[in-house]
């Protein structure tokens, strides 16, 4: 069994709280309140620029050229690719990319990201990319499993654009990487006195997914 795979099943309540979250649900069927997703995709761009943060991180604390290339990869594709398609969806509502640097981060955007910076400051690149997996292998996760829920990707949704970046084939690939890295990073550093220490951040960092999901439905009740 993968790493990924071990960590999942023993942090099944809160992978399912996750994944199957009502935001996710609406957003799948469309029926999300367009503020919801303005409130989220703002706060998820000020979420990526510290997500690229912490895998210039990971090339800090890689040991080996092979992890620092993966790193560095995943940073570019997190700069060069995914913020574009926020940049993109924001540009039509008429916000810039400098309006939305400006704007105030919410405190789920501060806990989530603060907290995989700080998980990976203080312990190694396994720590590091335990942190991080909930991200990347569980937004691949949902948007395959909203497309295979819908049999494929209805153009009228309003979300259409977000569900086909993330079950697309770069997202798809950028995902598969992150589970092998993780798998090669446990064959030399992972050891049975570790696990438990790992679970609680993948846990962790799951329950900061749910809590992000949460402020976008808050905030459409809100406004
Ligand atoms: C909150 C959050 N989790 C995961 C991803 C996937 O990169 C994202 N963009 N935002």
């Amino acid at each position: 069994m993968s790493l990924f795979e071990r960590l999942k099943s023993d942090a099944t309540a809160s992978w399912n709280a996750y994944v199957n979250h009502a935001f996710v649900r609406r957003l799948g069927d469309g029926t999300l309140p367009m503020a919801a997703f303005r409130h989220y995709l703002v706060q998820d761009y000020l979420f990526l620029i510290h997500f690229a943060r912490a895998n210039g991180l990971a090339v800090y604390k890689a040991a080996t050229l092979e992890e620092m290339r993966f790193a560095h990869r995943s940073l570019k594709a997190i700069l060069d690719i995914e913020m574009d398609l926020h940049v993109r969806l924001c540009g039509e509502w008429g916000l810039t990319p400098a309006e939305l640097e400006k704007t105030p981060e919410h405190s789920a955007t501060m806990a989530y990201t603060r907290y995989v910076l700080e998980t990976g400051l203080r312990g190694d690149l396994l720590d590091l990319h335990v942190a991080l997996a909930p991200c990347v292998l569980g937004y691949a996760e949902i948007a395959d499993s909203l497309v295979e829920l819908h049999g494929g990707i209805d153009t009228d949704n309003p979300y259409a654009h977000w569900i086909s970046e993330y079950s697309g084939d770069a997202y798809r690939e950028v995902a598969a990487s992150a589970a092998d890295a993780l798998d090669r990073l446990a064959e030399t550093r992972m050891t049975g006195a570790r696990y438990p220490h790992l679970l609680t951040v993948f846990d962790q960092a799951t329950r900061l997914e749910v809590d992000f999901w949460q402020m976008g439905l808050d905030a459409a009740r809100e406004g």
